[in-house]
């Protein structure tokens, strides 16, 4: 047990969050059924819902890795700090731009203890779950949250000066867990919004069930996705549609 956390509470002002997005134009291309200008919004809504969860979590140090300019511009909007991705082109792009906000969020925080690396597609996501997965998480020098699925990392925590890459893509849940990264709640029972990503139009729709933040759930409210039925009432902070879903401010 950490001397200076003896209770488990995580010390969140001593936490860097870190994203990555790549460029609006290649973002989410399972993404069927949406239009180009949708398709943005929809990721820049996302990225800003996930910042406001980290916030409300109680992390005020959130630092977004892109080389899109809009994007850099919502997470500065979204009161993240970005980071212009220099390594842009290069093979393993999103753990590289992970690397980069380790690195950037490093040099910047002098007393960093931790980092919480965040996938940047979690709509559902609430403060509350986020701060119970970082308490769980505290007892461990690393530890992950897996997906809805149990193949992929939604939120890998990490001591800020363990130097091993991330391992984010395909089946990096249990490649974390072989580089001694601890599965937090691994029924996967816990945190069903924190789990679900949304990378294609289903995912969506599950997510929307679960509730998502405001900023998604204006472009839900306007846009094109045929999957999920007509809106019934629409407001600037609630969303509710027909079958049902209710989009929640938070
Ligand atoms: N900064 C940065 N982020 C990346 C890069 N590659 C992927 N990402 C981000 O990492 C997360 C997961 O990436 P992917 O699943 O490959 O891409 P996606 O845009 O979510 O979806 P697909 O296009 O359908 O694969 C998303 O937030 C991406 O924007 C990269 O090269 N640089
Ligand atoms: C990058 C990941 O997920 P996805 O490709 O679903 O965005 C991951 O889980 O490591």
């Amino acid at each position: 047990m950490p001397a200076d956390r003896p209770d488990h509470r995580p010390a969140t002002d001593h936490t860097a969050a870190i994203l990555a997005v790549k460029s609006l134009a290649d973002a989410k291309s399972r993404l069927t059924g949406w239009d180009d200008h949708n398709r943005r919004a929809l990721v820049t809504a996302m990225l800003a819902d996930t910042i406001a969860a980290i916030r409300a979590a109680g992390c005020p140090h959130v630092w977004v890795v892109s080389p899109d300019p809009v994007v850099l511009r919502e997470a500065a909007d979204s009161g993240a700090t970005g980071i212009a991705e220099t390594l842009t082109g290069t093979g393993d792009g999103l753990n590289l731009a992970m690397a980069e906000g380790i690195g950037a969020a490093r040099r910047r925080l002098p007393e960093l203890r931790r980092v919480l690396l965040v996938q940047a597609d979690l709509p559902a996501a609430t403060g509350k779950q986020i701060l119970e997965a970082l308490v769980a998480a505290a007892p461990h020098r690393q530890a992950l949250v897996a997906d809805v699925r149990g193949d992929g990392t939604a939120m890998l925590v990490r001591d800020a000066h363990i130097g091993t890459p991330t391992r984010f893509g395909p089946d990096s849940a249990a490649l974390h867990r072989r580089d001694g990264a601890t599965e937090l709640d691994p029924g996967r029972a816990r945190w069903p919004g924190l789990r679900r990503d949304v990378d294609t139009a289903e995912d969506l729709v599950a997510a929307a069930a679960l509730g998502v933040g405001v900023r998604t759930a204006r472009v839900l409210c306007d846009g094109p996705d045929p999957d999920i039925p007509g809106t019934a009432e629409c407001s600037p902070t609630a969303c509710h549609r027909g079958r049902g879903y209710v989009m929640i401010d938070r």
